[in-house]
């Protein structure tokens, strides 16, 4: 790509903040009037043994300390550089995190064979973008009580201009979101790129999964239909076995049964808790990727397998963009040639009907449970799954291998076998209860 052989644009690296560095000396001995009082102290003893430098600007001012431009050696220091006034206007005022932008001007990503899988952590963030948008005016509607959910939830499908789209947005995206998870998981899991410096991004992203799993689990009981209901009373059920599980239960339910106590405990969860983690890990997360760059797969350096790199800001972001847009055009496809069903109105005193199955993204551990029916099988499964899990989130701290650069084929395996486990019990629960309709 061209912008990789050339140097950064000229409006991108703006003159240097001049504000900053006189700031930080002190102005030499005999230097014109200064501007305020303390701005022409020399800022440490042996200050005024230094030899005369031309002249710093008189009324440097000790960084910190707000002047009005007038006062200040130079009004505008990115006067000289091509950027646009607005960007100059916020130039000036925060050129403290000059060298941050620089160094995300700067940031590049490999280009080899296997690059195609960088474009899953962006298409994560984009769904989840989604998911605020069309959840913040899901919210303008929704009415998350008992009495009310399921009929503000025909509203929305039924009389809000666009409701309908944007329902079938939320609900299509969360299930694209989880999906650009797994698949981000899996192809950073196997190019290794948990190893070292980047085992916290491993973990953050572990979390933001788990996270994310969460919103899928609080969000199917919103709707307050039948089969959101019976599922909700399935999934709740599951750590009764583990000891102090009753306990953990009753929280999450708000009593003993599922009702509208449930209900209001998801609604705050979807709505309130989960945004802020997620914001927060997330936040993490997309810091780390900015800090410690892209990695290439092991030994793909050595070997000459990296084609070249792009600038991350425009190229890569840009090629994101084409990935966002096609993301976008299935998005749309799918909510409106393959609706969610609506459903009847959840009623707790109704037996269950058949089939009922929590969202695909829990399948794999829901027949995990129901193979382990015989006793003890069940906390025997629950207990498997969470050491599992733990090992599965610090396996950047086993794997010492690919930490030191070096091939890890057992870890490999392991990846193989963990999605094996997830894609054929998912296909298990999925041929089965296709039986039953
Ligand atoms: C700040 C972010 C979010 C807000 C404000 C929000 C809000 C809402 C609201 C008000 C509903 C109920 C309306 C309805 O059922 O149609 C809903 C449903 C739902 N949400 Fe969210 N949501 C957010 C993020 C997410 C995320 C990140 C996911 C998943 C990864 C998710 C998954 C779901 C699901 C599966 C439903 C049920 C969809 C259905 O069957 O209609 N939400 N959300
Ligand atoms: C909301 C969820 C997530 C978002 C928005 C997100 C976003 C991103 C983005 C944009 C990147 C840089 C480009 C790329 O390699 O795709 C990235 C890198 C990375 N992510 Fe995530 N991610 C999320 C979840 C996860 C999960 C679930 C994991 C694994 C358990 C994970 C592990 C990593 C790792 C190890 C990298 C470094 C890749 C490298 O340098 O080659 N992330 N993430």
């Amino acid at each position: 790509m061209a912008e990789n052989t050339q140097k950064p644009a000229a409006g991108s690296a703006p003159a240097k903040p001049k504000p900053a560095a006189g700031a930080a000396k002190p102005a030499a001995p005999g230097a014109a009037k200064p501007a305020a009082p303390g701005a022409a102290k020399p800022a440490a003893p042996g200050a005024a043994k230094a030899p005369a430098k031309p002249a710093a600007p008189a009324a440097a001012a000790p960084s910190g300390v707000f002047k009005p431009p007038v006062d200040r050696p130079d009004p505008n220091p990115f006067k000289d550089s091509k950027m646009s006034a607005v960007a100059g206007w916020f130039q000036e005022r925060f050129y403290v995190l000059n060298p941050i932008i620089d160094y995300l001007k700067h940031k590049e990503v490999p280009k080899h064979r296997l690059s195609f899988w960088y474009y899953f952590g962006g298409l994560g963030l984009f769904f989840f973008i989604i998911q605020i948008l069309t959840g913040l005016l899901l919210l303008q509607y929704y009415k998350p009580t008992e009495t009310d959910a399921f009929a503000s939830f025909l509203f929305i499908q039924g009389e809000v201009p666009f409701g309908w789209l944007l329902r079938q947005i939320h609900a299509w995206s969360a299930n694209l979101m989880i999906m650009m998870l797994f698949i981000h998981m899996f192809s950073t899991f196997f190019m290794k790129s948990y190893r070292k410096p980047r085992e916290l991004m491993w973990v953050s992203g572990f979390l933001l999964l788990v996270l994310s799993l969460g919103f899928g689990f609080t969000g199917y009981l919103l709707p307050w239909n039948e089969l959101a209901f019976f599922a909700t009373q399935v999934g709740t059920e599951v750590p009764k076995v583990a000891p102090g599980g009753a306990f953990l239960v009753e929280i999450l339910r708000g009593g003993p049964e599922v009702s509208g106590e449930t209900l209001t405990r998801m609604f705050s969860l979807h709505v309130v808790l989960l945004p802020g983690l997620v914001l927060l890990v997330l936040t993490a997360h997309l810091t780390m990727v900015q800090i410690l760059g892209t990695s290439a797969p092991i030994g793909y350096k050595e070997a000459g397998l990296i084609k070249g790199y792009d600038k991350f800001f425009p190229t890569f972001l840009a090629k994101d963009g084409i990935g966002w847009l096609i993301g976008f055009a299935l998005l749309v496809y799918l909510a409106v040639v393959f609706p969610w069903e609506i459903g009847v109105k959840a009623d707790a005193l109704a037996s269950a009907p058949v089939g009922i199955k929590p969202e695909w993204y829990f399948w794999a551990q829901f027949q995990l449970l129901k193979d382990f029916k015989f006793e003890g099988g069940e906390l025997l499964a629950i207990i498997l799954f969470t050491i599992g899990g733990v090992v599965w989130m610090l396996v950047p701290f086993i794997d010492r291998q690919a930490s030191q650069e070096k091939k890890s084929p057992i870890f490999t395996v392991f990846g193989i076998l963990v999605l094996a486990f997830l894609l054929i019990n998912t296909y298990r629960v999925y041929a089965e209860y296709s039986m039953l309709k």
